[in-house]
């Protein structure tokens, strides 16, 4: 058995299609969506990230701001910069990118951040919202993974799912996107302290696999025909090493490329609440 691929690049070049149409409406009107994306340090990884996501909003029509800073930046270094971002009017809506370096308070930041203009719907007082099942911009990768695998036609409701990796990017908010009413899956979130992870994940139809481990999800423990998206972005020797190994394609049903699955569908979505944020205050 070959698993079915689930193409994140050609799926983000179709939305990336609709939000190009979708600019040059707010143009027309006026508006000119505009993105931030604040970077701290030089994790080449990120680097690349941030870099893709310019390229994109060049793509369609937005507008970016970057705003890099060294390693060494301080704390009130990074406040001043989400101070900027927050009182410009040319930009609509922007990221601090993930992760920062470790003398920095993450959640701090996050926080400084006016939540009408959070590109990325990690501000507490958005990620509170989808708690609360209330509107909010969705978080980029989940929203990303439930729209591949709807896209590919993977059922979704009553689908038992293993999300392994309990980070606020992708596991924690995938939770709540799936568990919602209009999703509907059951989902077990799995982490480091997980007993018997390999029973949890041979249980579901579908797997995301979120840990930076490489290799971490072997074929032994794969149910056959599930749904697998590999999240993981380790480096190895320079190139990417997602967390699935190679074998799992001949006994999944659906497998995403990496590179080329999950990735281009969060730069995607980011542009998608950049747009919608803008639709919105228009309204
Ligand atoms: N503020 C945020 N930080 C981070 C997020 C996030 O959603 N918001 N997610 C990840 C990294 N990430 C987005 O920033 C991200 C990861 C991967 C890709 C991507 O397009 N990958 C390509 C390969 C690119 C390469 O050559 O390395 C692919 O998968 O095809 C985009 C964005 C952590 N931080």
């Amino acid at each position: 058995m070959s698993a079915v691929k689930l193409d994140g690049k050609a799926t983000a070049a179709r939305i990336k299609d609709d939000l190009t149409k979708r600019v040059a409406a707010l143009k027309e009107r006026g508006v000119t969506p505009g993105l931030g994306t604040v970077l701290v340090g030089d994790d080449p990884g990120s680097q690349i990230y941030v870099a893709g996501k310019h390229r994109d909003c060049a793509e369609v029509g937005i507008a970016s701001i970057r705003v890099d800073l060294p390693e060494t930046a301080t704390q009130a270094d990074v406040e001043a910069a989400i101070d900027e971002l927050n009182a410009s009017p040319a930009c609509t809506g922007y990221i601090v990118q993930l992760p920062l370096p470790k003398h920095l308070d993450t959640m701090a930041l996050l926080e400084r951040m006016d939540p009408a203009k959070d590109a990325d719907g990690l501000h507490p007082v958005n990620l509170g919202r989808l708690v609360h099942m209330v509107d909010a911009p969705l978080p980029c990768t989940p929203h990303g993974i439930v729209l591949l695998l709807q896209e590919y036609g993977v059922p979704i409701k009553g689908a038992e799912v293993a999300v392994v990796g309990r980070g606020i990017t992708v596991g924690r908010s995938l939770g709540l996107l799936l568990t919602r009413r209009s999703e509907n899956a059951t989902v077990t979130l799995c982490h480091t302290g997980t007993q018997d992870l390999s029973g949890h994940v041979r249980r579901a139809d579908i797997v995301v696999a979120a840990a930076g481990v490489p290799d971490l999800i072997t074929r032994d423990m794969v149910k056959p025909g599930a749904a697998v998206l590999d999240v993981g972005v380790s480096r190895v020797n320079g190139k990417i090493a997602g967390d699935v190994a190679a074998d799992v394609e001949d006994v999944a049903g659906f497998l995403t490329p990496n590179p080329g699955g999950v990735g281009p569908m969060t730069r995607a979505l980011l542009l998608s609440n950049v747009v919608e944020a803008a639709e919105k205050a228009l309204a």
